[in-house]
């Protein structure tokens, strides 16, 4: 938590280095800064709990309501900062049944504006994916639990505890009397976790008016490589998969109809098992050819990166990597294509045994995909693939594929001057941070000495 916070500091006082503000990242402004929050630490915890509590699952529309319950809880803190809000439309969602549903609206909200100042979007999602505590957590997943100095809950990290600390950061600077170097505003919203239905449309709708004096946009929405500041230039897109097999029209007994007929689980272990290899190439033809190729120059920025393979291997129980090097890991992790089995819908999964044959399963995968890959052409490489490993089969039951998702990968120019600045904000922000902890350091000696 207190990282999130201190990031979002960080770029705040480095925003203000190249700014012509008054105001500075000299450890004048820090230190009543840092004096503020080692003194909410508890508050700021126990708000991240209250919102961890809202079980803001945007997959499933159900939970919508408490979707749009943060997004209100959201807007009442910014009010409270003295910001203006507005939840914007974003249009409607058609569900499976064919009912179709509001979608939760996006938060736009601003502060006032100084017209010196560059502006400053923060972009952050308030919404999370589903989690239960069978699915292998050790703590209730909606309450916020802290082990060993590190607090777990879902959406902790992705997303809440980011815009909570954007939010802690700017109360930190009212509170303290500080003036803000940057003028703030916010884009919040609440189905990211499903694809950000309606966001796109969203912004091209306000290019010309909530965005038209945005100098810079920051996504919080992403963790570091190591335990070093990290800014993302790109990330992957994804297509999420759905491969349904319908067989009987009921669940059958296993003792009493197994092996008289094709059932559906086994035709779908198969089209899982036709995706990908032992290695973790992906088998669908013709879906790695896109793939842009590695040029010297990128091949040379993985050597620089901080990436301890042994520690993380340590620290994730993953006794084996795909990849031998670094480099291989990183660029497996980022800048090629992968695909992942995420779960099988209607298949037997609670502890204990039952023999029963579901009628119907649904197999879950996605694929993370790179430039120069198009989602459209994904989609048709592995809806042609499936169907041809099943009509193999010449199983009797039916196959259905169908996507949802389909989100483009993206990667920024590292030499584009909003990344120069950003390399140079973190850096003035960290001088600034450890020139502060040195300071106080002394400072405490100092007292403890002459005491
Ligand atoms: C489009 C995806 C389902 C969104 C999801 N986003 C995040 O995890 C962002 N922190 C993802 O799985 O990438």
């Amino acid at each position: 938590m207190a990282g999130f916070l201190l990031a979002a500091i960080m770029i705040l006082l480095g925003s203000s280095s190249s700014s012509s503000s008054s105001s500075s990242g000299s450890s004048a402004v820090l230190e009543p800064l840092f004096q503020y929050i080692h003194g909410h630490q508890n508050e700021f915890v126990q708000r991240l709990g209250e919102w961890v509590a809202i079980q803001s699952d945007s997959s499933d529309p159900a939970m919508w309501r408490e979707v749009k319950r943060l997004l209100n809880v959201t807007a009442q803190k910014i009010q409270e900062m003295g910001g203006r809000v507005e939840f914007a439309d974003v249009g409607t969602q058609q569900l499976a049944s064919g009912e179709t549903v509001a979608l939760p609206p996006v938060l736009l909200a601003d502060f006032e504006r100084d017209a010196r100042k560059p502006t400053l979007c923060i972009y952050g999602h308030v919404d999370v994916q589903p989690a239960k505590k069978e699915d292998g957590w050790v703590t209730d997943p909606y309450n916020l639990t802290e082990v060993n100095g590190n607090l777990y809950g879902r959406g902790a990290t992705d997303n809440k505890g980011p815009v909570l600390a954007w939010l802690h950061a700017v109360e930190a600077y009212q509170a303290t009397k500080q003036e803000l170097p940057v003028n703030l505003k916010f884009i919040i919203e609440g189905m990211e976790e499903t694809g950000s239905d309606g966001l796109e449309e969203l912004t091209r709708q306000r290019n010309e008016s909530f965005f038209s004096d945005v100098d810079y946009i920051v996504i919080s929405d992403n963790v570091w490589v190591s335990r070093r500041p990290a800014l993302t230039y790109g990330t992957r897109g994804s297509t999420y998969f759905f491969v349904e097999v319908k067989g009987v029209n009921q669940d059958l007994h296993s003792g009493v109809w197994g092996g008289c007929y094709q059932e559906p689980m086994s035709d779908l272990i198969a089209l899982l098992d036709s995706l990908i290899d032992h290695s973790g190439k992906i088998l669908v033809p013709g879906l790695n050819e896109a793939v842009a190729p590695l040029t010297e120059e990128e091949r040379k920025l993985y050597e620089n990166i901080h990436f301890d393979v042994e520690e993380v291997k340590k620290e994730m129980g993953i006794n084996h990597f795909l990849q031998d090097t670094k480099e291989g890991i990183l660029m497996a992790r980022w800048r090629y294509p992968s695909l992942s089995i995420h779960g099988i819908e209607g298949a037997f999964s609670d502890p204990g045994s039952k023999t029963v044959i579901p009628r119907r399963v649904i197999g879950k995968f996605s694929i993370r995909q790179v430039p120069n890959m198009e989602p459209a052409v994904v989609e048709r490489q592995v809806k042609e693939h499936l169907q041809q490993v099943f009509t193999k089969r010449k199983s009797p039951n039916s196959l259905a594929v169908t996507t949802t998702v389909g989100a483009k990968p993206w990667v920024a120019d590292l030499k584009d001057p909003q990344y120069v600045a950003g390399r140079k904000a973190v850096k003035a922000g960290l001088r600034n941070f450890i020139v502060t902890i040195i300071i106080n350091l002394l400072i405490s000696v100092f007292i403890s000495t002459t005491k």
